[in-house]
């Protein structure tokens, strides 16, 4: 079975019932602390940092990126501590790095970029430099990819959880997995058949055969977009306790597999 690519709305609603008594009572601060780490292990897995000594992060206002979000003026103050520099301007930046993060839109990302970010958007569009892009390419539609080809293609993409469906336009040469806070019960329930990580790496790279080009007809898409809403309306009805074992195991078989194979 391939990994399952995951909807705007599946990807929030896990992102929900994780920090959920039934999704393992996570705190905001301990999934992104997680993520955070996941993304830095796999980096350092790809570039060399010797080769790719200063990396330049772009920081959105959401989860992603952290910008707006109470927990930035801990990091700031650490950044500062530990003598890691802020830049003016994107370009300012980009002419002293080696490999850029690309943190300023995750799963909840929507519409044309608005300001402030266009400039950022499109630095990351110019620039020659690597770019490492965080669960989604920002500015990418979740769901849809990069629409007409508009967006920058990074060279790696880490997904969190699960690879958005935007991501199946992705074709740079580094995919990795990271997030590692899945339940067996959550995969199994999202039918998300997420690979092993090894030993005890954050992140897990994904080859071939975890992934799946945009190749689906606008059929499939429909069907899969029903699928999840099923399982969206049984989370929120709070009703799949209710299903006995062998209606669970017959509707993750079936629906699921036949959904994403
Ligand atoms: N479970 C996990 O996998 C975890 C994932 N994490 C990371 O969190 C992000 C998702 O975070 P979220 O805050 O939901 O979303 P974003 O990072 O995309 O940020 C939303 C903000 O961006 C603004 N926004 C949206 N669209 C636009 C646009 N077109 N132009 C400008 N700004 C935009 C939005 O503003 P609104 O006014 O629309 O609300 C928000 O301010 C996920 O991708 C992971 O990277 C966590 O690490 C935890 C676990």
């Amino acid at each position: 079975m391939s990994l399952k690519y995951l909807s705007q709305k599946a990807a929030q609603a896990i992102d929900v019932e994780l920090m959920s008594p039934t999704g393992g009572g996570f705190s905001f601060e301990q999934l992104v602390e997680l993520a955070g780490l996941s993304v830095a292990q796999a980096v350092t897995k790809v570039y060399n940092k010797d080769q790719y000594p200063r990396i330049m992060v772009f920081s959105g206002p959401g989860n992603n990126g952290l910008d707006d979000k109470p927990v930035n003026k801990g990091l700031v103050a650490q950044c500062e501590e530990l003598e890691i520099p802020f830049v003016d301007s994107p370009e300012h930046g980009l002419q002293d790095s080696d490999l850029v993060l690309d943190a300023i839109f995750g799963f909840s990302f929507t519409g044309d970029v608005r300001q402030p970010f266009v400039s950022a958007i499109e630095a990351l569009k110019g620039t020659r430099l690597p770019i490492v892009s965080v669960d989604i390419p920002s500015a990418w539609d979740v769901e849809q990819g990069n629409v007409n080809g508009t967006g920058f293609q990074p060279s790696m993409l880490v997904s969190l959880t699960a690879p958005k469906q935007g991501a199946r336009d992705f074709t740079g040469p580094h995919h990795y997995l990271g997030g590692r806070f899945i339940s067996k019960k959550m995969d199994l329930k999202w039918g998300l058949n997420l690979p092993p990580f090894p030993g005890t790496d954050q992140c897990v790279k994904l080859d071939d055969q975890h992934i799946r080009p945009h190749t689906k007809t606008h059929q499939k898409y429909e069907e899969q977009a029903k699928q999840e809403s099923d399982i969206l309306r049984r989370v929120h009805q709070k009703d799949e306790a209710k299903l006995s074992d062998k209606m669970e195991d017959h509707f993750m078989r079936n629906v699921v597999h036949d959904s994403f194979s």
